[in-house]
């Protein structure tokens, strides 16, 4: 079976690919996102490159361990009011975001980053930089693609909010909000692939890996088979 790497500490993430029956392992590996925004340097929220370059930082990461196997990198921001929101970490700040995003809508953004590493013959421990591994001789396909959903918000009470931010969900999700957990008592409608807005587009997948000549049903793990 084609070997599939999830390059991702998402809980949420490796949860779409197995609910989707897609086999696959996880690996995480240190990325400095720091240092890739400082060599992108873009602050537009419309500009999808810095979300591209962080995903496939992430795959390109988990290179030197992804002989003969595909990998798949993301990365997820929420574009609201002209600002690009990762995660809020602190209950401070998701505060201040959520009461202006109540009864207002945003955009969730999520890059996805595919390399073919079934053909190479690189030894990718010579290099040790990331760009470096990117373009060792031998590595395969490398392709990225962007998947974006529009959120609406029901109006949040102050009271709501604060619910909300206890629970700490929130605290550790891309605009500070769930479709899929709690925070889905606040979503109106989502327009778009709701995946995206999770963090991963299986859809985008599907495109991802038919150009890498790889048919989303071989990886299917169907119970039992
Ligand atoms: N379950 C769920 N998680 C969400 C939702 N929106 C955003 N997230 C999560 O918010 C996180 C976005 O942060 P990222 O920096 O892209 O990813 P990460 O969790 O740090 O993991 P890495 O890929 O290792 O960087 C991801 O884990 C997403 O799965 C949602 O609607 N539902």
């Amino acid at each position: 079976m084609t070997r599939l790497i999830l390059a991702s500490q998402s809980p949420a993430r490796t949860k779409l690919l197995t609910e989707a029956g897609i086999h696959h392992e996880v690996l995480v590996s240190d990325v400095d996102e720091d240092a890739v925004q400082a060599r992108y340097g873009v602050t537009d929220p419309h500009d999808t490159a810095l979300l591209l370059a962080r995903a496939k930082a992430e795959a390109v990461a988990a290179l030197p361990e992804a002989e003969g196997a595909l990998v798949l990198g993301c990365d997820s921001v929420f574009e609201f009011d002209g600002e690009s929101h990762g995660k809020p970490y602190t209950a401070a700040v998701a505060r201040e975001r959520m009461l202006r995003m109540s009864g207002s809508k945003g955009t969730l953004h999520t890059g996805h980053w595919l390399v073919d590493c079934r053909d190479t013959e690189a030894d990718f421990d010579e290099t040790d930089d990331a760009e470096d591994r990117e373009t060792a001789e031998g590595t395969g396909a490398t392709l990225g693609a962007v998947s974006s959903a529009d959120v609406h918000f029901a109006e949040m009470s102050e009271v709501d909010i604060d619910a909300y931010i206890a629970t700490g969900e929130p605290l550790h999700c891309a605009g500070s909000f769930t479709i899929d957990g709690l925070g889905g008592a606040f979503i109106r409608k989502v327009d778009g692939d709701p995946h995206a807005v999770v963090g991963l587009s299986i859809s985008t997948l599907r495109e991802l890996l038919s150009h890498a000549n790889v048919g989303i049903t071989e990886l299917w793990q169907v119970d039992g088979q």
